[in-house]
C-alpha cells in the first residue's frame, strides 16, 4: 500500500514541477529506451522539466505504480496530472498536442 509519506512526496513533486518525468536513469544517461525517447521529446519541446530516477528508489518505483495505477516507466505528469508513458507521449507529440499541454 502507498504510504502517506510517499504519497505526499509524489503529490509535492507533481505539484511543484509543471513537467515531472519519472524515468529510469537520468536525462543525460537514460537506462531504458522508453525513458530515453521521452527525454528526447521533452528536450525538443524546450520547456523546463524535473526528473526522478526511479532505479535509485525502489519504494518510489512501487509507490508510483499504485499512485497512477500504471505499471511501467516512464511516467509523465503535466500540471499535476498523470499523462501516461512513452507510447501516449509519442502519440500526443505526433498530433501536436503535447506542445500545447506544456505551454
Ligand atoms: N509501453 C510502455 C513501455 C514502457 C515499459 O514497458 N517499461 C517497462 C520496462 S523499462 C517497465 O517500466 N517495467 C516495470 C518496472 O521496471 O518496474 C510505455 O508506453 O511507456
Amino acid at each position: 500500500m502507498l504510504s502517506p509519506i510517499l504519497q505526499t512526496k509524489i503529490e509535492s513533486q507533481i505539484k511543484n514541477n509543471k513537467i515531472m518525468l519519472y524515468i529510469k536513469g537520468t536525462p543525460l544517461q537514460p537506462q531504458c529506451g522508453f525513458s530515453a525517447a521521452v527525454v528526447q521529446v521533452f528536450n525538443k519541446l524546450g520547456q523546463p522539466y524535473e526528473t526522478e530516477n526511479i532505479l535509485e528508489d525502489g519504494d518510489l518505483r512501487q509507490g508510483l505504480k499504485e499512485f497512477s495505477d500504471w505499471p511501467t516507466f516512464p511516467q509523465v505528469y503535466i500540471d499535476g496530472e498523470f499523462i501516461g508513458g512513452c507510447d501516449i507521449v509519442m502519440e500526443l507529440n505526433n498530433r501536436g498536442e503535447l506542445a500545447k499541454l506544456v505551454q
